[in-house]
């Protein structure tokens, strides 16, 4: 008789109240945004510093989008945190802690958002991150970092996408 074919059990992924089981990297938040639809259109509050997300205050936001089959990043700040919010279409985001003194150094985290899950996301300086669109229409998201821009001397650090230094293949998964 021919045994079975060595298929690879499902793991627990969310809680029966449909919550994430991933442990995230130490600083980094997340917050599952609600959006109030009516016969008008929608309506999703950004950020609210009365929501207690983070102590710090509102400075400066920009507007980005991803063109389908685009990614930006990997991105870290030396300086900054970046709280994104991920209003339109369909992201994968990835996040790799690159602090030797986090207690989740090398940890590397993988957040999916879409229109019909909005979300904001609290990344500490030091993380690097990458927005990937993963969808079929311009990937928008609005980002409230915790200082302004320096034009002249952006705290901007990147790797390419495809460094051996960050565990992470952005090659479309095939099925699964
Ligand atoms: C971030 C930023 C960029 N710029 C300019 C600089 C440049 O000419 C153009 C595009 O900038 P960038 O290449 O930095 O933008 P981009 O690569 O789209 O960066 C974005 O990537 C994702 C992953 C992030 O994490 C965001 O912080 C944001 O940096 O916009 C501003 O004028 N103001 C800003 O606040």
């Amino acid at each position: 008789m021919n045994p079975e074919l060595p298929a690879v059990p499902d793991r627990q992924t969310v809680t029966p109240q449909g919550q994430s089981i991933q442990s995230l990297i130490d600083g980094v938040k997340v917050r599952l945004a609600v959006t109030h639809p009516d016969e008008r259109g929608d309506l999703c509050e950004l950020y609210s510093t009365a929501w207690g997300f983070d102590d710090e205050p509102m400075v400066y936001a920009y507007f980005a989008s991803v063109r389908p089959g685009q990614t930006k990043g990997w991105v870290k700040h030396l300086l900054q945190t970046d709280r994104l919010f991920f209003a339109l279409g369909s992201f994968r985001v990835v996040l790799y802690d690159d602090r030797p003194d986090s207690p989740t150094y090398q940890k590397l985290n993988v957040l999916h958002f879409s229109d019909r899950k909005r979300g904001l996301v609290r990344i500490p300086a030091g993380v690097f991150h990458a927005v990937q669109n993963v969808g079929t229409v311009d990937a928008c998201f609005v980002n409230n970092p915790t200082r302004a821009y320096n034009h002249a001397q952006p705290d901007k650090y990147r790797l390419p996408l495809d460094t051996p230094l960050i565990p992470f293949d952005f090659a479309p998964t095939l099925g699964g």
